[in-house]
């Protein structure tokens, strides 16, 4: 169960009712019925999801100049055929052939055994700690598994493990796992058909014609990786550097649920940050983040199928190899520092290293950082090591030359066997066949070109594979082919670039932060609060006249006004609600501040301001609580701050 800020138990059901009837979201095409993993947002909704954004922006895009590029989302299906997410961007589902539902495979594994650990615990008489007293009940209905029968004590244990490296399973494992535990048709009891890849992405065709196949992007990466060759020669060649993107990403997840954490549209920031691959994935300010101390979960662990996380300094994990290169480690520390930056509750912040199996076609090492919600431990960033996968694949592809090419300090002196052919003899030798056996002969490895030069000098002719002509063995004399040791002088040095790629899920922060930030003045009949910081809430200050009583109005329109041209979003409650409810109103739209404007007001021109969480206020004249209003919105003042400046006030309140 998790517990909010002030230790009370998190209560879902509360903060969903708050986020409907204050329309921060809401479920898409709702008078059509809705369309699950679909979600509107509404104004506080939009606002603190522009705020995360511009928050990330000068985070990382402003602060470590990057370049930012916005590119389509309709994507050519040979883009992503190249990319592996054609035949490999799959999730494993079964089908019940009775009911005709589907299931995701591992979320079903997972809820059928979470279930039944639930179900022991309960006959071994232990009191139920569940995420979440709603979810409970509903997975009581559902899951006909959840009875309280005891397991033997072996058999908690393998179902332990099996839930640490869920993640880890491919579909035949899977399929191996549901049927020793006998996992069904959790609703019906009927037997499932074994898992089967089911492909993430949207297709349709671009253009009239069938012909253009195409797929809504399911990351904004591919985008940012075939402009890479304009962003270096933008960037005048300079490496290391890093491309930006936001946008949204469209997957057709098998079984969306838990809210905005797992839906079918949403919205994405991804850094693709272009590194050398030689002398060690350095990063030139890793040292200003060295002593960042990070909740690490690595693989090892969860392969013992255990869950405790080490808190180390970044520097330490990269010196112990537990992370793998500087270049991530300086991301995975910027990342939990931006993540600290939005509010998040610091004591439900975790990295988790993938599995080897979990991991992505492209990546060769991957952390994501999870957020503590009442639905676990959910994923809202990936740091991946894409290695030179993307950049690699669409080179070989298309013939164009993603690679940085950088003059060398020394010229390098390289030995090495060099072929040479013939071509006035070679075409008409080979005819049509010419091209495919110039391209074997130019492919040829270094090994072998050298075993080929001795059997060259030996025979006088080689014999090579050269796949599609004849029986795919070709002679070639001596005459036409020399192969020798040469000695080549480079001046330039040529490689592909690495990629270390932080990808947000810009939903899944914001409901998860969201949640962290929830809680209830318990004295005041469990009214909900969200305390969302200045910088990042929706709406940063409520005004209020004490009554509906003209003479407040033109104080009212001057400060509105007034805070309009700071750029500071304001709202008028002008209702005739008494102060304390429409504070209250705007606690659960987590405005952190309120200005009144009171007799007093109409007399010297002072105003009250009162802050979110304390509800102290302070009075001062209109220009200095403006001032202290900016600063506070900005993040560059506290209100403790601001208390230490201004005098406190204590009046209205009990209106
Ligand atoms: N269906 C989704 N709904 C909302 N956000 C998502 C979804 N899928 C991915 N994301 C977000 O995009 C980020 C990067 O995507 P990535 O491909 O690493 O996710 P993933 O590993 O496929 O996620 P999961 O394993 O939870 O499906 C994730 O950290 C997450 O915040």
């Amino acid at each position: 169960m998790t517990t909010t800020r002030t230790g009370q138990p998190f209560d879902r059901a509360v903060l969903e009712s708050l986020m409907r009837r204050r329309l921060f979201y809401t479920p898409a095409f709702e008078i059509y019925g809705g369309v699950s993993g679909l979600y509107d947002y509404g104004p506080p909704g939009c606002g603190l999801q522009a705020n995360i954004i511009d928050t990330w922006r000068k985070h990382f895009v402003l602060e470590e100049d990057m370049l930012e590029v916005d590119c389509t989302m309709l994507t050519p299906a040979e883009v992503l055929k190249t990319s592996g997410h054609v035949d490999k961007f799959a999730d494993w589902m079964c089908k019940d052939p009775k009911t005709g539902e589907i299931f995701r495979a591992d979320h079903l594994v997972e809820e059928v055994l979470e279930a039944r650990l639930k179900g022991d615990k309960e006959a071994r008489g232990v009191k139920v700690e569940d995420k979440d007293e709603e979810d409970a009940k509903k997975k009581k209905k559902k899951v006909k598994d959840i009875k309280a029968v005891k397991l033997d004590d072996a058999v908690v244990q393998e179902y332990e493990e099996i839930l640490a490296k869920i993640d880890n399973y491919n579909g035949e494992e899977l399929g191996q796992l549901m049927a020793k535990h006998e996992i069904k048709n959790p609703a019906t009891g009927g037997s499932l058909s074994p898992p089967m890849a089911f492909n993430l992405m949207f297709q349709t065709s671009i253009g009239p014609s069938s012909n253009y196949p195409g797929y809504l992007r399911p990351e904004t990466a591919q985008g940012q990786f075939l402009t890479f060759q304009k962003l270096l020669e933008f960037n005048q060649g300079s490496m290391p550097f890093a491309s930006a993107s936001i946008g949204k990403s469209f997957r057709n997840e098998i079984s969306p649920r838990s809210g905005l954490l797992r839906v079918r549209e949403f919205l994405m920031a991804e850094i693709e940050h272009f590194v050398d691959p030689e002398g060690g994935k350095k990063h030139p300010r890793f040292s200003e983040v060295a002593d960042v101390e990070l909740e690490l979960l690595n693989r090892e662990v969860q392969l013992a199928g255990k869950t405790h996380v080490e808190r180390v300094p970044i520097a330490q994990a990269v010196a112990k190899g537990t992370v793998d290169n500087e270049t991530l480690g300086y991301f995975l520390a910027r990342i939990q520092l931006f993540l600290e930056r939005l509010g998040v509750d610091k004591t439900k912040l975790r990295f988790r290293q993938h599995m080897l199996n979990e991991m992505a076609h492209y990546a060769t090492d991957c952390w994501d950082a999870e957020l503590l919600t009442s639905y676990g431990w959910i994923e809202c960033v990936g740091c991946a090591d894409r290695s030179a996968y993307d950049l690699s694949v669409h080179a070989k592809k298309t013939g164009a030359p993603l690679v940085v090419r950088e003059k060398r300090a020394e010229p390098l002196r390289v030995e090495e066997f060099a072929v040479e052919i013939d071509k006035k003899k070679f075409g008409p030798r080979f005819k049509k066949d010419g091209k495919s056996v110039e391209a074997a002969i130019e492919a040829l490895t270094q090994d072998v070109r050298e075993k080929l030069s001795l059997e060259l000098k030996e025979k006088g002719k080689v014999t090579l594979d050269v796949e599609g002509v004849g029986d795919g063995k070709v002679e070639v004399g001596g005459d036409l082919l020399t192969i020798e040791k040469r000695t080549r002088v480079e001046h330039t040095r040529e490689y592909i670039p690495n990629v270390i790629e932080p990808s947000f899920g810009i939903g899944r922060i914001l409901y998860s932060l969201i949640e962290h930030c929830f809680w209830t003045r318990p004295e005041e009949e469990a009214r909900g609060v969200i305390s969302l910081p200045p910088p990042i809430a929706p709406t940063k200050v409520l005004l209020v006249p004490l009554s509906n009583h003209p003479d407040f109005t033109p104080q009212i329109k001057q400060l509105s006004s007034r805070l309009r041209s700071l750029g500071v979003s304001s709202r008028v409650d002008a209702s005739g609600a008494s102060i304390g409810k429409r504070y209250a109103r705007n606690d659960e739209l987590g405005t952190p501040l309120g200005i009144t404007v009171d007799f007093q007001s109409v007399k010297d021109g002072s105003v009250t301001l009162r802050e979110r969480d304390c509800m102290r206020q302070v009075r001062a004249s209109a220009d200095e609580v403006l001032e202290a209003v900016r600063r506070l919105v900005e993040g560059t003042e506290s209100w403790a701050d601001v208390e230490g400046r201004l005098p406190r006030f204590e009046g209205q309140e009990a209106d």
